[in-house]
């Protein structure tokens, strides 16, 4: 059924976004301000290094499920080639969840939801990658700061992932045609809000997802080489074939 317009691919990918979206916004609200007491930040503090990437690895790895699932229902991404869906949620899922992770994320005391509570950064200190974990905190903040309503989230994270630019697709012109309605859908979302002024920021924390990403991608490089047993025995089968 061809979409008779850009209304339809709108509501399409909204309605996608809400469901799949694994926590919905009034739960996590009502969870805010459930922070870690001083003993469960000691405990995550005294983890070892492949213990805390292990666990982590798992939660960003259920996150990721739920963008695949995303990506499926948005028009025209099941048309593209096997290839082509996998090499896009490659290098997109995981920039799809920080935009998501950066909804829940709390501006007033630099809390990220982690573990079913509010976590600050220094709960993550035994991943050892303070820098990249500084660069996610940062990103959320200038997120928050646009304060994008649920359906900008919805086009924005369907435009992050239908990317004609991404490495090693087979055919970029088809992968062009879906970029350009999904384009069309959320310049259309930003006019209708009157928000034509938010498409240059968009376009903007674009490349800094691409850098968090790179800088992600490095960590676990540095990881695997660490630990290569828990990276290729504990990590979950998904996040090694996305990330790896
Ligand atoms: C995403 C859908 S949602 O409904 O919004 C949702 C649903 C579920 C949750 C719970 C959740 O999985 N939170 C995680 N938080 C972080 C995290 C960690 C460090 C700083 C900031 C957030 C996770 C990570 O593993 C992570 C994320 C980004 C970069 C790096 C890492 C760690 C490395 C080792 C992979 S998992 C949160 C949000």
């Amino acid at each position: 059924h061809p979409l008779r317009n850009i209304d339809e691919l709108c509501a399409s990918i909204v309605r996608s976004h809400r469901e799949t979206s694994q926590c919905r916004v009034e739960e996590l609200q009502a969870l805010r301000w459930k922070l870690f007491s001083r003993e469960e930040i000691q405990a995550y503090q005294s983890k070892t290094v492949d213990e805390m990437w292990q666990h982590c690895a798992i939660q960003l790895t259920d996150a990721v499920q739920y963008v695949v699932e995303f990506a499926k229902r948005i028009p025209g991404f099941r048309m593209l080639s096997q290839n082509d869906q996998i090499a896009l949620l490659k290098t997109g899922s995981m920039e799809v969840v920080l935009v998501r992770m950066s909804r829940y994320f709390n501006t007033e005391n630099n809390t990220v939801f982690f573990d079913g509570k509010f976590a600050g950064a220094e709960v993550f200190k035994s991943l050892a990658c303070g820098d990249l974990i500084a660069a996610v905190f940062d990103f959320a903040h200038d997120m928050c700061a646009l304060k994008l309503t649920e359906q900008q989230i919805a086009l924005f994270t369907a435009l992050v992932l239908i990317n004609a630019d991404r490495p090693c697709l087979e055919d970029r012109g088809r992968v062009q045609r879906v970029q350009r309605n999904v384009e069309l859908g959320l310049t259309h979302i930003l006019h209708r809000d009157n928000q034509d002024n938010l498409l240059h920021k968009l376009y903007q924390r674009m490349a800094v997802l691409r850098s968090l990403c790179r800088l992600h991608i490095e960590k676990l490089h540095w990881f695997s080489q660490r630990y290569p047993l828990t990276a290729h025995s504990l990590f979950p089968p998904l996040y090694k074939e996305l990330f790896a």
